[in-house]
C-alpha cells in the first residue's frame, strides 16, 4: 500500500511512542503500519504533501527526547519482505512455504514452473493434495521441528505427469517459545541436478582419442565401440585386468547421447557382499541397523539419465545376480526395505576379466543374466597380443611423469623398447604404466636423456623363469624384494586359476580386500 513512511530516532522513554502517535492523530492521520525498536519508531501514514510532512516532522521533533525525524522509502518490514521476495523469485530451487496445517501460503516462481501449476491452484491448498501419500516426512518435519535431508519424491504435476524431484524440508521455528509455525519445502529438479553435476565433473570427460593405441586389433575394438556408443545397447567389455576396460566404458558414455548425464562406475569386486545390494539399489529409512535416517539412493538412481558401469560383474554374488536381472528386465528399481518401484533410465556397460561363459557353465554365474548383459561384446586384447602399442604407450606414460615432475623429457632407447616388447605383461597396461613411472623416478641421468634396457624396473621373472632377471633390482635383491616378487607370482597364479577374486582369496587363505590391496600394490 502506498503512503509516506517516517523514521523517528529518540531516547528510550516510557510514553514517547504514544506522544508521537498523538502528533499524527492531531493531524487526522491514520496509521497504516508501525514498527518500534530501541531508539527508533517507524510509522507509515497515508500519502501527504511535502508541506504537510514538513509540519508533521516539526511537531514530532517537539516531543521530549526525539532527536530527529525523516521520511524513508518504506518500513523495515516491507524492506525485508521485498528482499525475501526478490530472493524467492530469483533462486532456481522451487520453494513452498506451508503453515501449521500444511497449507501452501507462499510459492515461488521456480516451484510454479517445476510443478506446472498456477499459484491459484496451490495457494491455501493442503500439501496432501500435491504430495499424495508421501506427506509423512513433511509432517515429521513439522511435528518434530526436524530438518530433513534431501529425498527423492515423485510428484504429480499440473499436467498430470509424474516427475521426480529432490526435496528437503525445513521447519520454520518461531522466535521465542511460541507454537510451531510451518515448513519450508525446497524442490530441486532431478534432471537439473544431474546436469549440474555432470558440468562440475566435466574434467572426467574422456574420448576415444585419449586411448593410446596403434595396433590393428585395438583399432578394431575402438571402431566397434564408437559404432555402438550412440545406441542404447548394453555393452559387455571383456579383457584381462589393466587392459583399459574402464577407459572404453568412459569413452562410450561420453560419445553417447547420455554424455550430459552421469557416468557412475562401480567395482563389484571391491565392495563387500553385505554392502553391494544397498550400494546398487539403495535403501529406505530404517531398512537395517546402521542405515542412514533418510535412506540412501542406490547407484542405479544416481546414474539416472546416464550410464552405470558395472566393473568386475563376475564377482556379483548369485543372490544379487537375480535382483540385478529383475532390475534390468523391468527397468525399475526397488530400494532395500522399500515397496515402491522407481523407474530407471540408465544404460548399462558391464566388464569382466573372467571367463563368464565358463562361469555360467559351472553354475557360478546366472545364464539368463549373462545373456542379458552379453548384447554387444567387445574383447579388449591383452598387451602381449598388441606389442606394437607398447612403444607408444610407454612413451605416453614417460611424458606424463616427466611433465608432472617438471623434469627433462626422457625417451626410450631401442634396447629398452625391445626389452619392453619381450616382456609378457600379465598386468597389462596398468603394469606398463607402473614400470614406466618407477623407471622415470629411479632412472639415473643418462646421456641424451635416453632410457636403456638396463634402466627399466620391470620384473622379467615371469618371462623366462629361472633366468636371472635384467631388472636393476635383480643384481642385489634384498629379502623383501624377493618376497614381494614371490608374492606377486603366487597372486597372479591364484587369480588365473580361480574364477573370482573371492575364490582366489579363499585359496590363498586371505581376505578378499587383502587380495585387492595386493593387486593394487603389484599393479595387477
Ligand atoms: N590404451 C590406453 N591408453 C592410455 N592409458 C591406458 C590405456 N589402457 C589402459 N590405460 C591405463 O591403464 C590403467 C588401467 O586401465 P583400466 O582401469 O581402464 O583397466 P581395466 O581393464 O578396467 O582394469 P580392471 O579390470 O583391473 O578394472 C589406467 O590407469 C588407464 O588409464
Amino acid at each position: 500500500m502506498t503512503g509516506t513512511t517516517l523514521e523517528i530516532k529518540g531516547i528510550n522513554r516510557v510514553g514517547i511512542t504514544h506522544e508521537v502517535i498523538a502528533c499524527l492523530a492531531a493531524n487526522q492521520l491514520d496509521i497504516i503500519g508501525m514498527e518500534v525498536k530501541p531508539h527508533y519508531i517507524y510509522v507509515k501514514i497515508p500519502p501527504v504533501s511535502t508541506e504537510q510532512i514538513k509540519s508533521i516532522i516539526g511537531m514530532i521533533k517537539q516531543v521530549k527526547g526525539i532527536e530527529r525525524a525523516k521520511t524513508i522509502p518504506s518500513l523495515p518490514a516491507e524492506e525485508r519482505e521485498n528482499r525475501i521476495h526478490t530472493i524467492l523469485t530469483t533462486v532456481s530451487e522451487g520453494i513452498l512455504l506451508l503453515d501449521d496445517q500444511l497449507r501452501v501460503t507462499t510459492i515461488n516462481r521456480a516451484a510454479q514452473a517445476m510443478l506446472k501449476m498456477e499459484p491459484a491452484q496451490l495457494l491455501h491448498e493442503s500439501i496432501e493434495k500435491l504430495w499424495g501419500e508421501s506427506t509423512s516426512e513433511i509432517k515429521r518435519c513439522l511435528d518434530e521441528a526436524l530438518e530433513l535431508p534431501s529425498v527423492q519424491v515423485s510428484l504429480l504435476t499440473g499436467q498430470k505427469k509424474r516427475m521426480t524431484y529432490i526435496c528437503s524440508y525445513h521447519p520454520i521455528i518461531p522466535a521465542e517459545n511460541s507454537e510451531r509455525q510451518g515448513v519450508v519445502v525446497v524442490l530441486r529438479d532431478n534432471k537439473q541436478i544431474q546436469e549440474l553435476l555432470s558440468t562440475v565433473q566435466r574434467n572426467d570427460w574422456f574420448s576415444f582419442d585419449e586411448i593410446v593405441q596403434q595396433s590393428d586389433n585395438m583399432r578394431k575394438c575402438i571402431e566397434t565401440a564408437k559404432r555402438v556408443a550412440k545406441s542404447e545397447a548394453t555393452v559387455f567389455l571383456q579383457g584381462e585386468s589393466g587392459t583399459g576396460k574402464e577407459l572404453f566404458a568412459r569413452a562410450i558414455h561420453f560419445e553417447s547421447n547420455r554424455a550430459a548425464g552421469p557416468f557412475v562406475p562401480i567395482n563389484c569386486a571391491a565392495i563387500p557382499d553385505a554392502l553391494l545390494e544397498s550400494e546398487l539399489f539403495g535403501y529406505e529409512p530404517g531398512a537395517f541397523t546402521g542405515a542412514l535416517k533418510g535412506g540412501k539412493q542406490g547407484l542405479f538412481e544416481v546414474a539416472q539419465s546416464g550410464t552405470l558401469f558395472l566393473d568386475e560383474i563376475g564377482d556379483i554374488p548369485l543372490h544379487l545376480q537375480a535382483k540385478l536381472l529383475r532390475v534390468l528386465e523391468e527397468r525399475k528399481v526397488r530400494r532395500v526395505g522399500g515397496s515402491k518401484a522407481l523407474p530407471i533410465d540408465v544404460r548399462i556397460i558391464a566388464a569382466t576379466n573372467r571367463n563368464l561363459a565358463d562361469m555360467t557353465s559351472k553354475g557360478l554365474f546366472r545364464e539368463d543374466l549373462y545373456y542379458r548383459l552379453h548384447v554387444i561384446p567387445i574383447v579388449i586384447p591383452p598387451l602381449r597380443e598388441r606389442k606394437s602399442d607398447i612403444p607408444m604407450l610407454a612413451q605416453f606414460f614417460i611424458q606424463k611423469v616427466c611433465r608432472a615432475t617438471n623434469q627433462p623429457m626422457l625417451s626410450l632407447a631401442h634396447s629398452a623398447i625391445r626389452a619392453l616388447q619381450a616382456h609378457n605383461w600379465p598386468g597389462n597396461v596398468r603394469e606398463l604404466q607402473n614400470v614406466m613411472e618407477r623407471t622415470v623416478y629411479l632412472c639415473p641421468g643418462n646421456p641424451g636423456n635416453e632410457i636403456q634396457a638396463q634402466n627399466l624396473y620391470v620384473d622379467m621373472q615371469q618371462d623366462s623363469p629361472g633366468e636371472e632377471s635384467r631388472s636393476p633390482l635383480s643384481s642385489s635383491k634384498l629379502l623383501k624384494e624377493q618376497m614381494d616378487a614371490y608374492e606377486k607370482t603366487l597372486l597372479i597364479r591364484a587369480l588365473k586359476e580361480h574364477p573370482s577374486i573371492r575364490q582366489a582369496a579363499a585359496y590363498l587363505g586371505i581376505s578378499h580386500t587383502a587380495v585387492l590391496q595386493k593387486m593394487k600394490k603389484h599393479g595387477l
